[in-house]
Order: C-alpha cells, then structure tokens, then sequence
C-alpha cells in the first residue's frame, strides 16, 4: 500500500489516496490499483480509463501530449486522473519509486545482443545459485526464480511488470537476478531506471529491422544500456565487430573472447586458449585478468564457449572466486529449447533449437554439423509480423549449410504464411531442392520419415514455444513433443 503524494508530492485531490499495486493494463486492474494509460503502438491506453475504474482502480496515471498539462489532476467517476507529461520514459523510475527501489536490493545483471541473451542469463542465474544464491531470471523463457518461471509475453516485460516482479523477488529473498535486456526493452525505455550491478553485450547481427529500420538504430538501441543507463560494469564481446567498438569507447568494459589469437587491450579480459570439443560438450582452457583455468562445459557448440565465457567474466568482474566458478561450471546445464536434443534409441537425431536469426542459424546448423556423421537435415521457418529481410538470408544459410531443408511456418501471425514462404524461398539457389510443408507437424513428420539412423535433424525457430500463433491466436505446438511423437 502506498501514498500517491510519496510519489507525486503534496497534490490537490490526490490527498489519502493509497493505492495497491499498479498495471498499465485495464484488464488486469483489481480494487485499489494504480492504472497507468499510455499511448501505444497500436492503441492508446487512455481509451480504457473508463474500464480501469469501472474494475475498481483507485487512480489512474495518463500520459498527456501537452507539457503544460503535467501532473494535473481532475477527477473522473470521483477517481483522480493525473496528467503525466513523456510518462513512458518516465515509468521505469516511478514504479521503482512505487516497488521500493528493487534493483538495489540484489545483483541484477542484465543481458543484450541478437542471441544469446536468454542462455547467457540462464547460466548466470544457474551458476550464481550453485555458489550459494538465490536467483531470479527474466526473459524469453519466463520470469521467476531459477526453476520456478512462469511464461511471459515478452521477451523484456514493461517497465511496471520488470520492477514488481524484481520487488516480488527480493520478497521471496532472492539476492540475485539476470534479465534479458531486448533492443524493443531499450528504445521503449522498459528497463531505464534499474540499477545494474553489470551489463552483458553477447554479439549484434540482423534481426528486428521491421523495427529498427537499419543497422545503426539497432546498434544504437543496445548501446543504450552501457552508454546511457546506471550500469556499473560492463562485459563485452571483443569477437563481435560493434563489441570491438565499445570496447575502445569503454576501456574500463571487460573484454571477453574466445579467440586464441585475440590480444586484450582493455585492462580487464577473459579469453579461451584452447577449446576441445566432444559428443559431451567442450572442455575451455582460458586465461584471464583474474588468473587461468580449465572449464567442463556439458552445453553444445561452438557459441555456447562464448557464453559460458561471457557469465564467467560476469561473475568474475562482481567479485566471486575463480576457483569456485572453475568447481561448479560442470554443473551448468544447456537451457530448454537450445540445441536440446530429443531422446530416442534408433532413427535420427534430432535437435531442437530456437535459432530465428541468420546467424543463429549459421552457427546452430555448424554445432550439429560436429555431431553428424551423415546427413544434416535443417527444418525451419520464419515468424510473420517480423523482420522480412532475415527471411532470404536465413534460406540462404540453411541451403549452404544442411544437406536437406525443409521449411514450413513459424508463428505466421497475421500474414498469409504463402507470402512469408515465398519470402523465404527468394534466398535459395535451387528451390526446387527444398521441401516446403506449411503445417509445422507434417514437417516434422516428414523430416524424421525422411532421415535414416544416423542423420541429424535440426528443427529450428520455436525451442522451448509451446505455441503456434496463427492470426492473433495462440495454438499448442511443440516441436519437442512433436518429434518425440514421430521418433
Ligand atoms: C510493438 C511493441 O513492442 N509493443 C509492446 C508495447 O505495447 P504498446 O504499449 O505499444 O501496446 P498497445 O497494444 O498499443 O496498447 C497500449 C496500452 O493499452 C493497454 N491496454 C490495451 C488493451 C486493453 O484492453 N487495455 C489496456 O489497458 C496496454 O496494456 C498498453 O499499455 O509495450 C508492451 C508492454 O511492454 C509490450 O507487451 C508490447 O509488445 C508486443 C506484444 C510485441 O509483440 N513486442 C515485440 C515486437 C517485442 O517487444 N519484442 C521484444 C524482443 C523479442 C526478442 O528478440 O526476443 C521483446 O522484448 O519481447
Ligand atoms: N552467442 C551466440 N551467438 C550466435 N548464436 C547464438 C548464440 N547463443 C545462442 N545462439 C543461437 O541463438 C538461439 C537463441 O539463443 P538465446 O535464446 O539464448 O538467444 P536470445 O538472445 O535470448 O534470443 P531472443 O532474442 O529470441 O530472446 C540459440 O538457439 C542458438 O541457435
Ligand atoms: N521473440 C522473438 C523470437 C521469435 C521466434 C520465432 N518463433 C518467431 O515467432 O519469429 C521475436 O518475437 O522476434
Ligand atoms: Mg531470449
């Protein structure tokens, strides 16, 4: 329960008005809430004021497009309306203000880059418990503590949900937290007044330009989080061009590589030395400001050694011991729907992995390449209502790199799935080589048909999605369950 005037200051009509919780959606709003109205991407929050108050909302926030207007107050149905001038930049701190200031109360860690960002916070919620924490995620698989998420809709939350949800955390006595911090998060300042004990940048390559427009604005998005939020440390990728970059910009930034060659010029680095690869995992020989060691990684490809490399700098950068790190990375265990393989004792391999990107996918279908003695089957597709520029390169890839492609739909959302298909289908050399089967468990089906024992199937795009979004509705899809049906 909170004073509005502890947030907004002494105000006429806003005198004894407490308030409960706080949401920026009508629907969820319960007697004595705080509903914030913001103008959105498709609709303006204002509109559902009358239904806030209707289901009991004990005042409301409403963003106004006048400076003149702000924090005034009139009242509506005896509710208070405040007038809140650029509210959404301004929501991250007031409902931090509302929770109590969340982030300073654990370690939180936040995680940016086109992939990687879930596994990478997976691992450091995974690594930080088995030294003796209690640790929360956020991101693309769910929010919760570790082993206890519950799903979400994005991949970053809003600015409200980010910071009860962290209050709800520190509540349950976790000191420890690792978010996954989207570029969308960024540029719609969900993630702007939390304090970062450290801020991870894992790689950038093309994704989202039905968003961001080009490169340089997607760029410019990540970079937010180093350049212009409250992040104490940051631990960079030296492998990855822009991360080069920002590694000049910020000298005090960590380097991590997992080049042998690389020659760290920032005071403090991690890089690998030497990495052996087998049907277990990798085995890291690496070197490091904090002194040198050798990791057993049970995760699957050559990319996870940079994440894994990417958690250790983290959590060496926030002071834990390089010796206990070293005891415990064995435990560390690959994250659901990310080069997953699915259990049988005959037919194929298959692997289910959540790559949606072109270099995600390059880098999924090279990590099971190494564990195909012959032929590389690669099934995917490409999510509607999302960046159509990736969808040529992605064929491109898959037809370079697997010795059959299957494609068919991934959450074709509002789009004809023909047309996103034949988007696709532009990026392939010889066409006519590549099976198309729109509806994903026929293709499935198809593939596992298809493949003799001994192939690997890489069915890509969904990982650990439970769902199939076709038009605006969700339907139950897995591609593990699937698979399993059909091994
Ligand atoms: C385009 C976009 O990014 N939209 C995000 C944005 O929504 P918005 O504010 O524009 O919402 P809107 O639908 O126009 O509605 C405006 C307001 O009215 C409210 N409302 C709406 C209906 C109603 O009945 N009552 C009500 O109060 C809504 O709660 C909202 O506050 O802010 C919302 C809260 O943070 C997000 O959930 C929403 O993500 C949508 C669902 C989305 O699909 N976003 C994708 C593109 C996205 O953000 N992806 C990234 C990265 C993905 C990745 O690579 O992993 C992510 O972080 O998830
Ligand atoms: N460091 C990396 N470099 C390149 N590809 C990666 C890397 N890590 C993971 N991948 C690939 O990207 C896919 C998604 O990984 P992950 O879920 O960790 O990324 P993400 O950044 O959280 O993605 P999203 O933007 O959807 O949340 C993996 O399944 C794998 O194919
Ligand atoms: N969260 C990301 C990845 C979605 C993965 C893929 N299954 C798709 O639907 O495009 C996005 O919304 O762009
Ligand atoms: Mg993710």
């Amino acid at each position: 329960m909170r004073k509005l005037t502890a947030l907004f200051g002494e105000r006429h009509l806003l005198e004894h008005i407490r308030v409960e919780d706080m949401t920026m959606d009508s629907r969820c709003v319960k007697a004595g809430c705080l509903f914030v109205a913001v103008k959105g991407h498709s609709r303006d929050g204002r509109q559902y004021i009358a239904q806030a108050i209707e289901a009991g909302a004990a005042a409301v926030i409403a963003e106004c497009d006048e400076a003149e207007q702000h924090l005034q107050v009139r009242l509506q149905n005896e509710v208070p309306v405040l007038s809140y001038f650029r509210l959404a930049e301004n929501l991250s701190r007031l409902a931090g203000e509302f929770y109590d200031s969340p982030s300073d109360k654990l370690r939180l860690v936040g995680v940016t880059g086109t992939n990687g960002k879930t596994t990478v916070s997976q691992l450091l919620a995974q690594w930080s418990t088995l030294l003796g924490h209690k640790s929360a995620v956020m991101g693309t698989i769910g929010n919760g503590l570790l082993g206890e998420v519950k799903a979400a809709e994005n991949t970053t939350a809003s600015a409200v949900e980010i910071q009860s949800s962290l209050s709800r955390f520190v509540c349950s006595g976790a000191d420890f937290a690792a978010i996954e911090v989207s570029s969308h998060g960024l540029v719609q300042h969900r993630v702007e007044a939390l304090h970062f004990a450290a801020g991870i940048f894992t790689n950038l390559s093309r994704d989202h330009l039905d968003y961001h427009h080009s490169m340089e604005n997607y760029a410019a998005a990540k970079k937010r989080l180093f350049a212009e939020l409250d992040c104490a440390c940051k631990i960079i990728n030296a492998d990855d061009e822009i991360g080069c970059r920002w590694l000049r910009e910020f000298p005090d930034a960590v380097a991590v590589s997992s080049r042998a060659e690389f020659k760290p010029a920032n005071q403090r680095w991690l890089q690998a030395k030497a990495v052996r690869f087998s049907e277990r995992g990798a085995l890291i020989e690496f070197d490091s400001s904090w002194g040198q060691g050798h990791l057993q990684s049970s995760l699957i490809g050559a990319f996870n050694v940079s994440n894994l490399l990417l958690a250790l700098a983290t959590l060496l950068a926030l002071g834990y011991e390089l010796s206990a790190l070293i005891r415990t990375a064995a435990h560390l265990q690959g994250v659901c729907g990310r080069m997953e393989r699915i259990a049988s004792s005959q037919g194929p391999t298959v692997i289910v992995d959540y790559a949606h990107t072109p270099d995600a996918l390059e880098k999924a279908l090279q990590a099971a390449r190494l564990h195909c003695r012959s032929a590389l089957w690669c099934l995917f597709g490409c999510g509607g209502d999302r960046d159509r520029g990736k969808r040529p390169l992605m064929a491109e890839i898959a037809e370079k790199l697997a010795d059959h492609v299957i494609t068919t739909d991934d959450n074709p959302r509002t789009e004809d799935p023909k047309g996103i298909m034949a988007d696709i289908c532009a990026g392939f050399s010889a066409p006519e080589k590549v099976t198309v089967v729109h509806q994903r468990e026929q293709a499935i089906k198809t593939a596992i048909e298809s493949a003799a024992a001994g192939d690997v199937i890489l069915i890509a795009g969904k990982g650990h999605e439970d769902y199939q979004i076709i038009g605006t509705e969700k339907q139950h899809f897995s591609d593990q369950e699937c698979a399993a049906k059909y091994l």
